[in-house]
């Protein structure tokens, strides 16, 4: 069996996603998402001019190897492009293999672990009341799980606070625009959110907030202790995790759950945040961390470490990368939560999936494969439109992490 060619078919139904397809001698494809938001072309290059010539003619059942061809085989290692790439003839190549077995992907990884996925949408408001509102339709949509953010007075397009109410996505202008941080507001705020967000609700719902790596490590460890009567599910980015050892002061102070992973690529990005068990939840993806072969091997060395996995599933992961993490997660045994940022109508019209969403979980179709497919033609009438994520801005002008 042969690898007989390969192609990238960028579209942009609302946003761009870049997605490969892959097809083999034997008339089977499979396809893989490579979307990196606001650098989707370098992707497109690093798969065109230099992955799919390497791939014709091998042959497609090599998972495994072909993996560590790419990853060895480029001498250059890591990062999120070269990781992306990988990623999407990964997951091209389970998709390939489950048609050929006749099975879904999560029988392939060793079959179900559980029935339904629990997963968290994202509620957000201009203000805490907005927020508190967007809380309550979540849960009269059936979610256990929300996570929820709100703007900050004094601070210009505070992070998560969307447009819209059920598609948010930050990339939005052709170049990037600057938004506002003051660390003091947000943490004499944030408390606040979810202090009326238990008094109004009560404890039956998990609540989650993102710091989208904006509070140092001091910082950090005093948001979390101010949120602990709160009792969240986790706080998500709560430092830069460049520096693993960072998150050490965050532990030592505070017992609300850390979560931290979706900008990570590989293994070696949370080796020691894992093994030094400085956080309970590893937010890698499918797409970010070279596909369900490499995936696999941080959920396994998670599990060592009672660590579980909330994987990243904002609307810039496409639909692709929804159903193979959706069957990952029917399989890994230490699952924790999965995100799920609805995609638009016409964005679910070109990426046709048998995953569904039901009373705050989703659930994987038995179509052999990731269950995922794209819709060419439809797919054509998006032309790829430069989108970048914002930046971010102290007051007084100073660069910070957006
Ligand atoms: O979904 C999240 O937790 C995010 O932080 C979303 C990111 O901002 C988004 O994926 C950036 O492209
Ligand atoms: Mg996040």
């Amino acid at each position: 069996m042969k690898i007989q060619a390969a192609r990238v078919i960028v579209t942009c139904p609302g946003r761009n996603f870049v997605t490969l397809k892959i097809e083999t001698d034997q008339g089977v494809y499979g396809i893989g998402d490579a979307t990196l938001n606001g650098r989707e072309l370098a992707v497109v290059s690093y798969l065109e001019d230099h992955v799919i010539p390497c791939l014709i003619g091998m042959d497609p059942r090599r998972i495994e190897d072909i993996w560590q061809y790419l990853y060895r085989g480029a001498y250059w290692r890591r990062g999120p492009v070269t990781m992306r790439a990988i990623s999407a003839v990964d997951t091209a190549l389970w998709d390939i293999k489950g048609k050929m077995a006749g099975m879904p992907v999560y029988d392939l990884l060793g079959g179900r672990s559980r029935d339904g996925i629990m997963v968290y949408g994202h509620a957000n408001g201009g203000d805490i009341e907005e927020t508190v509102d967007a809380v309550g339709s979540y849960i009269d949509m059936g979610y256990k799980a929300i996570r929820a953010q709100t703007g900050v007075p004094g601070i210009k397009d505070a992070y998560g606070v969307g447009r819209g109410k059920l598609f948010y996505e930050p990339a939005d202008a052709a170049l990037p625009s600057v938004t506002g941080w003051d660390t003091r507001k947000a943490l004499n705020h944030v408390p606040k959110l979810f202090e009326k967000l238990r008094a109004t609700y009560g404890f039956d719902h998990h609540l989650l907030h993102d710091g989208h790596h904006r509070y140092t490590p001091q910082e950090a460890a005093n948001l979390g202790k101010m949120l602990e009567p709160y009792q969240l599910f986790w706080l998500e980015d709560c430092t830069p995790a460049e520096n693993q050892e960072a998150f050490k002061l965050v532990r030592q102070h505070t017992v609300t759950p850390l979560a931290v992973g979706e900008i990570f690529n590989t293994i070696w990005d949370c080796k020691d945040l894992i093994q030094n068990q400085l956080i309970d939840f590893i937010r890698c993806t499918v797409v970010g961390a070279g596909g369900i072969t490499h995936l696999r091997r941080i959920a396994d060395l998670a599990a060592l470490y009672q660590v579980r996995t909330g994987s990243h599933g904002a609307t810039d992961l496409s639909p692709v990368t929804m159903g193979a993490a959706l069957h990952f997660d029917t399989w890994v045994p230490n699952f924790g939560i999965q995100e799920y940022m609805r995609h638009t109508p016409e964005t679910d019209e070109v990426f046709p999936h048998d995953y569904r969403f039901e009373a705050g979980e989703m659930f994987v179709g038995d179509t052999p494969g990731h269950g995922v497919d794209i819709d060419e033609t439809l797919a054509a009438k998006y032309p790829y439109k430069p989108a970048y994520l914002p930046v971010a801005r102290l007051e007084d002008g100073t660069m910070w992490n957006w």
